[in-house]
């Protein structure tokens, strides 16, 4: 595309734009919809004997009764983190995975998980009625929605086996969930400030915990997060790496963080499937210049484009239900609340998700959104990182995150498994920051990038606005030979302790499990910015 207009003008006033017609685009990638497209996808391992990955679920030793569920999920074959993880994962080895969103990450650590417990136990563990559960397995994961899904991917994986799969999570009443842990558990998933709550009040010891996972672990040892992980790992009883084998799972894992992990692991296996922190190959990203005054109209224009046939602004809910789901993520959980009211006002239903609500709130929302009753919904980070509802085929960030990482996983919660997707994100002038990462990020994935886009990129100072996507092993540059390699020599020099006591996150978070999270802003990390935009309001994690 020529450069038409005066150079004096910002690049995005240069170049001449259109608004792109999303049902057409949405009718290009229903063709493509379930090609399982992951053949190609590159991997990267590294550390000392790693076991060889295998291609089919009958292969791996796993249990019988977990064939059996995997068979009735109708999953035929592995995906690539699954062909990697799951075989060095069995062979009892600590390992940091990184993969794709959407890519199959948690059936990665489940299996190896249930497929042990099963092994070792033979039958049903004898629980009686116990005041303090001592399960065998240990989950955590950064928000509450994502803790009961993996809940119910866990469940559905140990069906007819006789595990115990319980979930713990704040913002729900404590009582109930202690019944549960009266049950007796062997798998526990749990968000940490209500696992911390339940240990400090004897409920729950985890000095029997053979198998730890950390998911979304990057933001789980991220700001905030931290404090509380380390404590739940160090502090409380937890047998210690080599006595427990740990995993530790994200889609994207910055170099720095890869430290912070280290000291939790144990002589591990380092896999990267796919270009690590990129988006999925199968989503289609667009970008596009809005100035924040002209959001909600260029909204409107979007999704008017999206659901077309339609002349007044009132479109019946029985037509949007028939349609795709598209998820749209603001900043701020005020902006979350307006911009739902404004959307069905102007005759869209929609519903929003944020850490100001309650959690009752918070899960009809997404329950509503799932069904497709309700189908749009407007988020927060809260809704970003893990969430699989089939069905969103439009991610619309309207306000754009301020590191890459976020960005990634947002638009993940599209193109999950084998299927493609759509993302489109209003770019403003206070995004500037992030047009390198995003620019690197889209060319990784083979996207149309704008010529305004590519001129902010080239025009910004270089510095990244995040931890940096992406990540290779950080442990030497001797596994960075490409491709498998099953050799490495394990090289750490790096002290991670002294490492995270150099860094400095900002205030320590307090996890409110009891009521809403107040943990929806938080500031920015000092290594994280170069742009000086005050304090950063993030959403709401657990
Ligand atoms: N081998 C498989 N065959 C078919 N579908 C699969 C397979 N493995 C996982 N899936 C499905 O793929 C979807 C995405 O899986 P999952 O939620 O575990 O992804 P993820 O990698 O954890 O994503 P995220 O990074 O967003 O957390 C789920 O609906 C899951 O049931």
């Amino acid at each position: 595309m020529s450069n038409t207009r005066p150079s004096y003008l910002p690049p995005h006033l240069r170049y001449p734009t259109s608004i792109h017609n999303v049902s057409d685009k949405l009718d290009k990638l229903a063709i493509v919809e379930d090609t399982l497209a992951y053949d190609d996808v590159p991997v990267e391992v590294s550390g000392d004997s790693i076991p060889k990955p295998v291609s089919s679920f009958s292969e791996m030793g796993l249990c019988k009764d977990l064939n059996d569920n995997i068979k009735r999920c109708k999953y035929v074959k592995p995906t690539p983190i699954q062909s990697y993880a799951i075989p060095v994962a069995m062979a009892g080895r600590d390992v940091m995975a990184c993969a794709q969103t959407g890519s199959g990450k948690t059936a990665a650590f489940c299996f190896p998980i249930i497929s042990g417990i099963l092994k070792k136990r033979g039958c049903e563990r004898e629980f009686g009625r116990q005041r303090v559960a001592f399960p065998l397995a240990l989950i955590l994961s950064p928000t509450r929605e994502l803790s009961c899904q993996i809940h119910e991917e866990a469940k559905k994986f140990s069906y007819l086996t006789g595990l115990k799969v319980v979930v713990v999570y704040g913002g729900a009443p404590i009582i109930p969930q202690f019944r549960n842990l009266e049950k007796g558990v062997d798998i526990l998933v749990a968000t940490p400030g209500r696992l911390v709550d339940m240990i400090e009040k004897s409920r729950v010891s985890l000095q029997a915990v053979k198998y730890f996972v950390l998911d979304e672990a990057d933001r789980m040892l991220d700001m905030g997060f931290e404090p509380q992980v380390r404590k739940i790992v160090q502090k409380m009883k937890m047998p210690p790496p080599g006595r427990r084998q740990t995993m530790l799972f994200s889609a994207t894992f910055p170099t720095e963080i890869q430290r912070l992990a280290s000291e939790f692991l144990s002589n591990y296996i380092f896999l990267a499937a796919g270009k690590v922190g990129s988006s999925a190959d199968l989503i289609v990203q667009r970008v596009e210049f809005v100035p924040d005054m002209d959001k909600k109209d260029h909204l409107m224009d979007l999704l008017h484009s999206q659901y077309p046939n339609q002349t007044d602004a009132k479109i019946s809910i029985t037509l949007l239900q028939q349609l795709a789901l598209t998820l749209i993520f603001v900043e701020t959980k005020k902006g979350a609340d307006a911009l739902e009211r404004w959307l069905v006002r102007s005759g869209f239903p929609s519903i929003a998700i944020h850490g100001d609500k309650v959690q009752f709130e918070r899960e009809r929302a997404l329950k509503s959104f799932k069904s497709g009753q309700t189908p749009v919904l407007v988020a927060t980070d809260v809704a970003a990182r893990g969430l699989d509802v089939p069905n969103v085929a439009h991610v619309i960030n309207f306000d754009l995150p301020r590191n890459i990482d976020d960005y990634v996983h947002r638009i993940g919660r599209t193109g999950r498994a084998g299927k493609s997707g759509l993302a489109t994100a209003f770019f403003s002038d206070k995004n500037v920051p992030l047009s390198k990462d995003l620019v690197e990020l889209m060319q990784g994935a083979n996207q149309e990038i704008p010529d305004w886009l590519s001129e902010y990129a080239e025009s910004s100072d270089g510095a990244r606005t995040s931890r940096m996507f992406g990540g290779s092993d950080y442990r030497g540059s001797s596994f960075h030979s490409g491709g498998n390699n099953y050799s490495g020599q394990f090289v750490d020099t790096e002290d991670a302790t002294h490492y995270a006591s150099a860094f400095t996150y900002g205030a320590p978070f307090t996890a409110d499990c009891y009521g809403p999270s107040q943990m929806d802003s938080f500031p920015a990390a000092p290594h994280s910015y170069s742009f000086d935009y005050g304090p950063v309001t993030a959403s709401g994690w657990d």
